[in-house]
């Protein structure tokens, strides 16, 4: 080939890699943490079949790693995890093994700089695939591998919980109540699906199933319609063109808590509210819980809050099960008996209650009370848009 030819090509190749790409980092370095035993046990399979091919097409540098056993992700990347050697860890999971990473990233001596440099994404493997709906936009596998190469770094509130002696991130919910025990409590009913959350929730429902309890909370946003305006204001910006944050220096670890924990004397500004007939206390760090379920539809990424909802569990069996509906059909927000507010921290305190359930991530914690607060853009994921969920918002 002749040089001007050559010169034509390849100044021609590399418009059309900008065109691709954009924004996105080319040729990502990928530690790919695969869990055998995700969703119906065919994450191996999924990964070889419809992800790996498109990794290596896009010739992105892999490292594939299965968990092991419970737990085994925090391991991985608290301790042997080179943050110089990777720009993303991929879960070929289901958003518990995002959690781990996460928390695994938090125990490093350099939490906050491991957490800015890393991004996590999901490439969904499991039964709950929250975080791929929400970033990448599918739960398909091979959709979501495509939007992870060519995925823009988008930084990430992430919440402290204290419990007891404990202090854990979470990404993506926390739930008191009806929700975590639709969930959690129906797992002998693993053969219904999908639809075992549905039966767990309507049961509870006609039950009219109350979890009383004290609350505090920090409030940033209280009324729907500037909750609305605030969701505006942000998804009309036009996207970033980079992710403009420092990477904190070696010896950053979590920020101190500027709440301090569940077991210090309530901050002299909060107020514990006596909730005796709540019915669902459910606090939403992303729009999407499940494909039909766009429960936080004014979530964003980055604006330091949590989405809460509460409703009384008092309410007429009719309406209830009128939200349930109003969920898939994307009016849940404009109820009038669904309390919506944006919040940076809060206390809850179960009571009247011997036993319950209480779900983070997904994933059942001990039932006692816990304390959580939000760090604004502790974490890095991958999305298509750099600041905003795939879901249809309350513009
Ligand atoms: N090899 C393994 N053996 C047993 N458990 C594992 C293994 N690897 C990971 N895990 C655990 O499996 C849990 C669930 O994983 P994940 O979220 O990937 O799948 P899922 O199918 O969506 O989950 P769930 O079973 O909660 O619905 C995680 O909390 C993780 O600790």
């Amino acid at each position: 080939m002749e040089k001007t030819d050559r010169t034509f090509v390849d100044a021609w190749i590399e418009k059309l890699l900008d065109r691709a790409y954009g924004a996105s980092q080319r040729q990502k370095r990928i530690k790919v943490l695969v869990n055998p035993f995700g969703g119906t046990g065919t994450a191996q399979k999924l990964y070889t079949r419809d992800i790996e091919p498109i990794f290596a097409a896009a010739r992105c540098e892999i490292d594939v790693e299965r968990t092991k056993h419970s737990g085994h992700a925090v391991e991985l990347t608290a301790e042997k995890l080179d943050t110089d050697l990777f720009d993303v860890i991929a879960c070929c999971s289901g958003d518990g093994v995002a959690h781990e990473v996460f928390n695994g990233l938090a125990k490093k001596k350099d939490a906050a700089r491991a957490l800015t440099k890393i991004a996590v994404v999901q490439l969904p493997c499991g039964s709950g695939n929250a975080m791929s709906l929400n970033l990448n936009g599918t739960d398909s596998p091979s959709l979501a591998a495509l939007a992870v190469v060519k995925g823009l770094r988008t930084p990430l509130d992430l919440i402290s919980i204290t419990q007891g002696d404990r202090r854990t991130l979470s990404f993506l919910s926390q739930a008191v109540g009806i929700v975590a025990e639709s969930d959690l409590a129906t797992e002998h009913l693993r053969w219904m699906g999908s639809a075992r959350f549905t039966y767990g929730f309507l049961t509870r429902l006609i039950g009219k199933t109350l979890y009383p309890a004290d609350i505090a909370l920090k409030v940033e946003i209280d009324t729907k319609p500037a909750i609305r305006q605030a969701y505006s204001q942000e998804s009309s910006k036009p996207p970033p063109t980079h992710d403009s944050r420092p990477i904190p220096s070696h010896t950053a670890g979590l920020p101190e808590l500027k709440y301090g924990t569940v077991n210090d004397p309530l901050p002299e500004s909060w107020t514990l509210v006596p909730h005796d007939t709540l019915g669902n206390f459910y606090a939403g760090n992303m729009s999407y819980m499940s494909p039909d379920a766009n429960f936080f539809p004014a979530s964003l990424p980055l604006d330091g809050c949590l989405d809460l909802i509460r409703i009384d569990g008092s309410i007429p069996r009719m309406t209830a099960i009128q939200s349930l509906l109003a969920i898939e059909k994307g009016t849940f927000f404009d109820m009038p008996h669904v309390d919506y507010t944006k919040i940076s921290a809060y206390r809850i305190i179960p009571k009247n209650q011997a036993h319950g359930y209480i779900s983070i991530d997904g994933e059942r914690v001990p039932f006692e009370p816990f304390q959580a607060e939000v760090h604004r853009g502790l974490g890095t994921v991958l999305s298509r848009s750099g600041h905003l969920y795939e879901a249809k918002g309350v513009c």
